[in-house]
């Protein structure tokens, strides 16, 4: 999948992903009052508003991205409706060609980090039978709690040709509380980095691992040694656009082969009809925002990268 996923993005020329986040006040009220008057102001009209959203902004942007990042939590706070959406939204995704990374940042003991990999990445065996789950491409994962918690879904990974984000060094403002922290002299993310890389190394496919890393646009230093650290990794880079990341701060995750990091933004694009230079669009033609985000991030990122000379 990280060959597809790479292959993509060479044929778009766009390293991003955009975040499938649709929290209701981002929706338009013309969708969720249709939505309501058929199932309810109830989970299930909120469930059905948010799948109606995020068709429209698929609908509006697969053609010019490689991949989207449904973010679970959004669709969770609706129940079993809202998770049912979010099947949906990775299904159609997938129907649209579009590579689908589940952020879930699940991560346990080895046992139940094995169930949640057979739940998102593999297939759960019942009786003579197995089945596909919510079959994701790739999903984030919290490695907290040690290799015995990763080493599960790397597993699945390598059966079912899948993928991995591991958080290495978060976008969040507290992400230092922790992960800044020295260890025997080194930050803890630079040793996880190391781990991630040394993971990654022994699950590659062609010039790539199919084990990444997540690192946030927000800490550019940080991501600059993160890229040498794990060279052979991809990164996400979540935090551009509505947390503050600049394009001129994204060059520092890619490698010289202008290839090695794809950039996320959910508010950015799903929201885009509400954010300032968009206004022409108005509520009606919020897709068409969003469409109008992407090639306006898309152009951000490569001009940052030309100036670079990162690409030419
Ligand atoms: O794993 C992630 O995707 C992630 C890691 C991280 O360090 N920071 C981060 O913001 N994210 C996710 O990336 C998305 C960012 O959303 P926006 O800030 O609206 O672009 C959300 O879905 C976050 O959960």
């Amino acid at each position: 999948m990280i060959q597809q996923l790479i292959g993509k993005i060479q044929k778009m020329n766009a390293p991003i992903v955009v975040g499938l986040d649709p929290m209701l006040e981002y929706i338009p009220e013309y969708i969720k009052q249709a939505a309501y008057e058929e199932k309810g102001e109830t989970l299930a009209g909120a469930a059905e508003a948010i799948w109606q959203f995020n068709k429209g902004i698929v609908d509006a942007t697969y053609d010019l991205i490689p991949a989207v990042k449904p973010q679970i939590a959004m669709y969770e706070q609706f129940g079993i409706e809202g998770l049912i959406a979010y099947k949906r939204t990775v299904d159609y995704c997938k129907e649209k060609g579009l590579v689908v990374i589940g952020d879930i940042k699940r991560g346990d003991i080895g046992s139940t980090s094995a169930a949640y990999a057979v739940g998102h990445l593999g297939k759960v065996k019942i009786g003579n039978n197995s089945y596909y789950g919510f079959d994701e491409d790739f999903a984030t994962v919290n490695p907290y709690l040690g290799s015995d918690g990763i080493k599960p879904f790397i597993e699945v990974c390598k059966e079912e040709k899948k993928g991995l984000f591991i958080l290495v060094k978060t976008s969040n403002p507290s992400s230092g509380e922790f992960q800044d922290k020295l260890v025997e002299g080194r930050p803890l993310y630079e040793l996880v980095g190391e781990k991630v890389a040394e993971w990654g190394s022994e699950h590659m496919s062609e010039d790539y691992s199919y084990i990444g890393a997540v690192v946030g646009a927000t800490y550019p230093e940080m991501g600059k040694v993160l890229r040498k650290l794990m060279p052979k990794s991809y990164i996400l880079v979540p935090g551009y656009g509505a947390q503050g990341g600049k394009a001129e701060d994204l060059i520092h995750y890619f490698n010289k082969d202008g290839l090695g990091a794809i950039v996320n933004s959910s508010r950015g694009i799903i929201a885009a009809y509400k954010a300032k230079g968009y206004e022409k669009f108005g509520e009606s033609a919020y897709a068409d925002a969003s469409r109008q985000a992407v090639i306006d991030m898309k152009e951000d990122i490569q001009s940052a990268l030309v100036k670079s000379g990162v690409v030419r």
